[in-house]
């Protein structure tokens, strides 16, 4: 057994209890009910209209497609009547990691009753299963086309917001402008995860940066526990530094943080970024090394000199992507630690964990009081003896899990129907910032 597994043996629950979907009325059980089955009615509709281009005589890749519809059917049925959850049978990498997991937490259970965090993510392993038990599909990606058309909606968007953009860059060495460029392209970024940076984009030609000071109030106007003057602080004052960007979302949401990995080489604050993307497909639209690569060719007739330039960083190493399988095992970030990731991230300056689901693993998915700090919630990463580097959660709210707020903000948002899932409402929350980059 291998170090990680061993210590994965020194069990770690979540501090409160868990989301899961045995609490009826709850989004998980709503998400486990009814949203999860039409994503892998999806899954079933793709992948047969992928045998329906295949010729006559390629009957192997014909009949495992067949195989691989019936697996996500018999998921999909087995989910919906709560039935016990099975270990992963593939012999992938990350099989042992995920069925000792199974073993050590929920054996035996059934989907409702497990943590939701690990049932969600356990249906994403269990369909890159039904396409690893296959010779002819093992490489394949049932969220593709849909990645793709999403990117395509936004190109519009993307294009207007690459002038603003550019005009950042004339200026990335103006300590006058440096800070509220740093905010707007952190508020991009953020609201990438959205996939909505419609409402910020710029018609009008005002002066830089006023009109970034505008961007970033407007931007920040739903961020109901917000860091972003302390991490703009701790990042204004650093020279050829790497950052670390834990990824979320291809296409629309990658371009946006490439903007920001963009801006900070270019500001001379980092010499370094790396992006932390999924080895294997993963919540329909998480970024894969093919994704990634995937976007910067759908983007290059809108935005041939940004493309350009992003090429040029990863020719040179100054930008590096980075796989591991870390970031699709079921455990929450509490496990960190314990894992090789831990010493690769170590050696940030600040890592930048993007999205939902990155959050909902660094506060272990659980009942906080929506007052608890963000640096509690996050238990070990946030504990000084850790030594985590600074980190910042950027997400917008898409699930019922939400920490850092304070009493008269939790008492404001109890009147707003349904903000924790909406996507229209946001976090900024940092941690393990220097003193000196409070403000
Ligand atoms: O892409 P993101 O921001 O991680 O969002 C994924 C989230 O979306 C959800 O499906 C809710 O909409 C959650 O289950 C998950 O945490």
């Amino acid at each position: 057994m291998t170090d990680h597994l061993l210590q994965q043996k020194a069990q770690i629950h979540a501090p409160r209890p868990p989301l899961a979907g045995k609490h009826h009325g709850t989004f998980a059980f709503y998400t486990i009910r009814d949203r999860l089955p039409v994503i892998l009615t999806k899954v079933i509709d793709d992948v047969y209209r992928t045998i329906v281009g295949i010729p006559d005589d390629e009957s192997v890749r014909i009949a495992e497609g067949k195989a691989v519809i019936e697996r996500i059917a018999a998921l999909r049925y087995a989910m919906q009547r709560d039935k016990r959850i099975p270990p992963i049978e593939d012999s992938m990498p990350d099989t042992a990691v995920w069925n000792d997991f199974l073993d050590t937490y929920w054996k035996g259970q059934g989907h409702f009753q497990v943590a939701w965090l690990f049932q969600e993510c356990y249906m994403y392993r269990k369909i890159r299963e039904a396409f690893a038990l296959t010779t002819t599909w093992t490489a394949y990606d049932p969220f593709l086309r849909e990645k793709q058309a999403s990117l395509a909606k936004g190109l519009d968007v993307l294009g207007a917001l690459s002038h603003h953009v550019a005009k950042l860059h004339e200026r990335a060495h103006d300590p006058s402008t440096r800070t509220v460029a740093l905010a707007e392209l952190l508020i991009y970024s953020l609201w990438g995860n959205a996939v909505d940076l419609s409402l910020l984009v710029a018609a009008d030609n005002v002066e830089v940066a006023a009109l970034g000071a505008k961007l970033v109030k407007k931007g920040t106007e739903g961020v109901v526990a917000n860091d972003l003057d302390v991490v703009v602080a701790h990042l204004a004052g650093l020279h050829g530094k790497r950052v670390d960007l834990v990824l979320d979302n291809a296409g629309f949401e990658l371009a946006a943080d490439l903007f920001l990995a963009d801006w900070l080489i270019a500001s001379g604050i980092a010499s370094s970024i790396v992006f932390h993307v999924k080895s294997i497909p993963w919540f329909v639209s998480d970024t894969t090394t093919a994704d990634f690569h995937a976007t910067l060719a759908d983007l290059t007739p809108i935005i041939p000199m940004f493309v350009a330039r992003w090429q040029s960083h990863l020719a040179s190493g100054a930008w590096r992507i980075h796989e591991d399988p870390f970031w699709t095992y079921p455990h929450a970030y509490y496990h960190l630690p314990s894992f090789p990731i831990f010493d690769t991230l170590k050696q940030a300056d600040l890592v930048v964990f993007k999205g939902d689901l990155n959050y909902r693993k660094l506060v272990f998915d659980c009942s906080w009081d929506p007052t608890t700090s963000f640096a509690e919630a996050i238990g070990p990463l946030g504990q000084k003896e850790t030594k985590f580097p600074p980190l910042v959660s950027l997400r917008t709210c898409k699930s019922d899990v939400c920490v850092g707020l304070t009493p008269a903000k939790v008492e404001e948002m109890a009147k707003v129907k349904d903000w924790m899932v909406s996507g229209h409402y946001a976090v900024i929350s940092g941690a393990n910032f220097p003193a000196a980059s409070r403000v």
